[in-house]
């Protein structure tokens, strides 16, 4: 369980202007909860993110991770980045075994685990291969595996599948919650589409900008397992409604934040 308590942080930029990510942000994800976070460009979804993982300080408030304070990144949270963050000059199989050979694990033992997981994301065959020959949909796959390896409870996405191609999407998507239902994990999950917000999500969290705050958490009743198929809850109306209602909110909030004039123009763009 994540516990987020009033937490806010700010930025000092270089030329001395000061930028409110986050404030009195709260918020609570149950165990194996899946919990999607949405909003406007520079809302501090990110920052929200990192600071759980461990990752950037933050101001005031506390995080807690199944009772005890975040104070670093720890063995109990893996990360997964949009633009996947692997090890250009390692194989496949040593992105995927990295994490648990920084805990000592053994040779015979990281092979074996990395190996069973690069076959589970579909890659069985790719163990040999750079990260720079495979397509970004493949190498989303191996930043999956690599943070499934070390058998965290808890996963911190950042709009993982943001840089794939739609087609490629839907399949990781799907691949995804197979993946959480087999190993029962927490996950926060960052993105900017309202759809992917709601086929993924137990819950919505939808975070307004200029201050960074929680504004609205909406509920995902629709019942699981989802996919885009036929007769799938991504082609349900309950589902088209859920992502309407989200962007009737989202559009008001970009309408809030639009800059009247040039003169009022102090608009800072993430
Ligand atoms: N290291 C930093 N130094 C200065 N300002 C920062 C830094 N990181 C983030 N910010 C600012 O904090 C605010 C929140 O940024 P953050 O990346 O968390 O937003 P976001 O919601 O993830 O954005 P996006 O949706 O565009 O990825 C932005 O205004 C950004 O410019």
């Amino acid at each position: 369980m994540i516990t987020i308590r009033g937490v806010s942080k700010s930025f000092t930029g270089r030329d001395g202007t000061t930028v409110e990510a986050l404030r009195d942000v709260g918020l609570e994800v149950a165990e194996n909860e899946f919990v999607t976070v949405l909003g406007p460009s520079g809302c501090g979804k990110t920052t929200l993110l990192k600071s759980v993982a461990g990752l950037v300080p933050w101001d005031d408030g506390e995080i807690l991770v199944d009772g005890a304070p975040v104070r670093g990144p720890g063995p109990e949270r893996s990360v997964v980045f949009q633009n996947f963050a692997l090890l250009p000059w390692a194989t496949v199989l040593d992105n995927v075994a990295f994490g648990l050979r920084m805990r000592g694990v053994d040779r015979a033992e990281r092979e074996e685990r990395s190996r069973a997981l690069i076959a589970t994301v579909g890659l069985a065959g790719f163990e040999a291969k750079l990260p720079g020959e495979l397509s970004g949909g493949m190498q989303q796959r191996v930043g999956l595996a690599r943070a499934l390896a070390v058998r965290p409870r808890v996963l911190l996405m950042d709009e993982p599948f943001g840089a794939v191609d739609e087609q490629t999407r839907r399949l990781l998507q799907e691949e995804l919650l197979a993946l959480w239902e087999e190993h029962r994990l927490t996950v926060v999950f960052i993105t900017h589409s309202m759809e992917e917000a709601v086929l993924l999500g137990d819950r919505v969290v939808l975070m307004s900008a200029r201050p960074g705050r929680v504004a609205e958490i909406v509920p995902v009743d629709l019942p699981r397992p989802r996919s885009h198929d036929v007769g799938g809850v991504g082609r349900s109306g309950a589902y088209a409604e859920i992502t309407a209602y989200l962007w009737d909110r989202l559009r008001a909030m970009h309408a809030e934040h639009r800059p009247a004039s040039p003169a009022a123009g102090t608009e800072v763009s993430a």
